[in-house]
């Protein structure tokens, strides 16, 4: 389980980032964190993983408190950043073995393990090749077998599908589902509605640092009556009625 207890991130120049967060996310689940640009889906991801602390409340995953044992909490969590982040200088290999190493994979299984993730996302062709020659994509890529590669419990995935191929996409989405089928967790942020809505067992909306709804789409969908998902999306998230001063843009 994923147990977040009243987190709060004030970041320096006091943006608070997220505010008095609870939420639970339990194994076997997909669980999707929706909100628009600056809703704190990174901030709040970036607590769960143990990037940054909060300012205030705990995190616990699989019944460990992140800051109190934060690498053996870390062990059971499968990280991709929103950013792909990988060692530029090295190869494919050598960083996926780097991986491999932190997290102490036997050696027995690695091969098989790697040969598989590589195949499923079509990545067995640039593995002996610098990390600095790859695209956006292909970073993502690797990133995301990086972070499978350990067999971790918790999958926690920011915008994972955006920048992947439409083939790699489709093979994530069928891995997340199995993933949370055999008793683990999955928990991404995402933009895109019809993702959420086709392959969410819940979903958390975030606004301003403050979670909005937390329940299935169907639940959201009666909650708020008649619409599509992005058309209540949009609803519960609209910045109201807030002036921007366009002045400065020259018209001529
Ligand atoms: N390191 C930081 N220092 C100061 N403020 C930050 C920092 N990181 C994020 N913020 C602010 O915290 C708020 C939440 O940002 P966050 O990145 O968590 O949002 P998000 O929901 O992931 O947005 P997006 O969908 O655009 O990625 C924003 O107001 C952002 O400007």
């Amino acid at each position: 389980m994923i147990k977040l207890n009243k987190v709060t991130k004030v970041y320096a120049g006091e943006v608070k980032a997220v505010n008095h967060l609870s939420l639970e996310v339990k194994a076997g689940e997909i669980f999707g964190f929706l909100g628009p640009n600056g809703a704190g889906k990174t901030t709040t991801i970036k607590m769960i993983t143990g990037v940054i602390k909060p300012t205030e409340g705990k995190v616990e995953v699989c019944g460990i408190d992140i800051q109190k044992e934060p690498v053996k909490a870390k062990r059971l969590i499968g990280y991709v950043a929103d950013e792909p982040i990988v060692m530029e200088k090295l190869k494919g290999i050598e960083y996926l073995n780097f991986i491999l190493n932190v997290f102490q994979v036997p050696k027995d299984v690695r091969a098989e393990r790697i040969e598989g993730l590589l195949k499923a996302f079509k990545l067995s062709h640039a593995i002996m090749d610098p990390v600095n020659t790859y695209s956006h994509g292909m970073k993502q890529k690797l990133s995301l077998i990086a972070a499978l590669s350990h067999n971790p419990k918790v999958w926690v995935l920011d915008e994972p599908i955006v920048g992947l191929d439409p083939e790699s996409a489709f093979i994530l989405k069928k891995m997340m589902r199995n993933h949370a089928d055999s008793g683990n967790i999955v928990f991404f942020s995402t933009h895109i509605m019809e993702i959420a809505e086709k392959i969410c067992d819940r979903i958390g909306i975030i606004h301003k640092g403050q979670l909005r709804f937390v329940g299935t789409v169907e639940e959201f969908k009666k909650l708020q009556g008649e619409g599509t998902l992005e058309e209540l999306f949009l609803e519960v998230t609209r910045s109201g009625t807030e002036k921007i001063d366009f002045s400065y843009l020259d018209n001529s």
